[in-house]
């Protein structure tokens, strides 16, 4: 194909636009493997034996009480926090123990943290734009045809954390709820594989708890998702299947209602709402 061709062709999708080409591969196991993994900080284990599996399209639920090791694991796999020992593959090919966050980022792996850091003097599709432009060297050099690429792709993604009609309202008037489905659509942009999202739903009244939930139930599939939560409610209402983390290792797996009629989970979190 010319390269007019392809500025012209409104089916065609730029190598560039698809942000980040994927290269991992899940045909022969899950998207995300961690085994035996060990983490101490000054001699305090963290994370002991941890062993996780998440398979692509997944949409996973993280539980545990305080301490139990989930934002340690999300620092394992984002490359924030090296283990002591065991290993950590995204997919088959990416031993993500011998990359660095940037490079890990960039395979597609996207994290939300629990505040939101939206950008507050921009309105809410500048937000989206300045998300998707990664490479400024880029930006000024794209044609009409590109910029209609990204434009769409930002609508696409408007459409799917429901802000179309706030689209050109300042980002610093948005509510709570409104400014995490923004954050999230930021990480959307880059067209993640894989989401980590922690504690999206922590301040947030019962109905954008509702939307939260609509949310990330519809990004699965697409992606794979792992929610760390402390809100049970929240967490019945999304969950598949749920990992209970203890003490750095997995106590417990299955369905919440496996989960929460689990001998030993009711006993770890005996005081706490399950
Ligand atoms: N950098 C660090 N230095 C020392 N100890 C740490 C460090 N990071 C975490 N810890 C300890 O490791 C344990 C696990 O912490 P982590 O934050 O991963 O738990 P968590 O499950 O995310 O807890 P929470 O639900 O309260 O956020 C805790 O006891 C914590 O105090």
């Amino acid at each position: 194909m010319s390269l007019f061709q392809e500025l012209t062709d409104r089916e065609h999708v730029f190598e560039f636009l698809t942000q980040v080409q994927s290269p991992v591969d899940v045909r022969h196991g899950p998207i995300l493997y961690l085994e035996d993994v060990n983490v101490s900080f000054d001699g305090f284990k963290a994370i002991n034996n941890l062993n996780l599996t998440i398979d692509d399209g997944e949409l996973r639920c993280i539980i545990g009480p305080n301490g139990a090791g989930k934002t340690t694991m999300m620092d394992i796999i984002t490359g924030k926090t090296r283990p002591d020992t065991g290993s950590v593959w995204f997919g088959s090919r990416h031993n993500l123990l011998t990359m660095n966050e940037p490079d890990i980022a960039s395979l597609g792996i996207g994290r939300k943290f629990q505040k939101p850091t939206v950008f507050e003097a921009l309105t809410v599709f500048e937000n989206l734009e300045l998300a998707m432009a990664t490479d400024k060297r880029v930006f000024p050099t794209l044609t009409a045809v590109m910029k209609a690429e990204y434009r769409d792709r930002i609508d696409e993604v408007l459409e799917m954390i429901g802000l179309e009609a706030l689209r050109d309202r300042l980002a610093g008037i948005l509510s709570h709820g409104q400014k995490q489905w923004l954050e999230i659509g930021m990480l959307l942009m880059q067209k993640p594989r894989l989401l980590l999202v922690d504690e999206p739903v922590a301040g947030m009244t019962e109905q954008e708890m509702e939307r939260t939930a609509e949310l990330l139930t519809s990004l699965a599939g697409k992606q794979s998702v792992v929610v760390v939560e402390h809100d049970m409610g929240f967490v019945r209402s999304i969950a598949r299947k749920v990992t209970v983390l203890h003490q750095g290792s997995v106590l417990a797996e299955g369905s919440m209602d496996q989960v929460s009629n689990d001998p030993e989970v009711i006993k770890v979190y005996l005081g706490e709402e399950a």
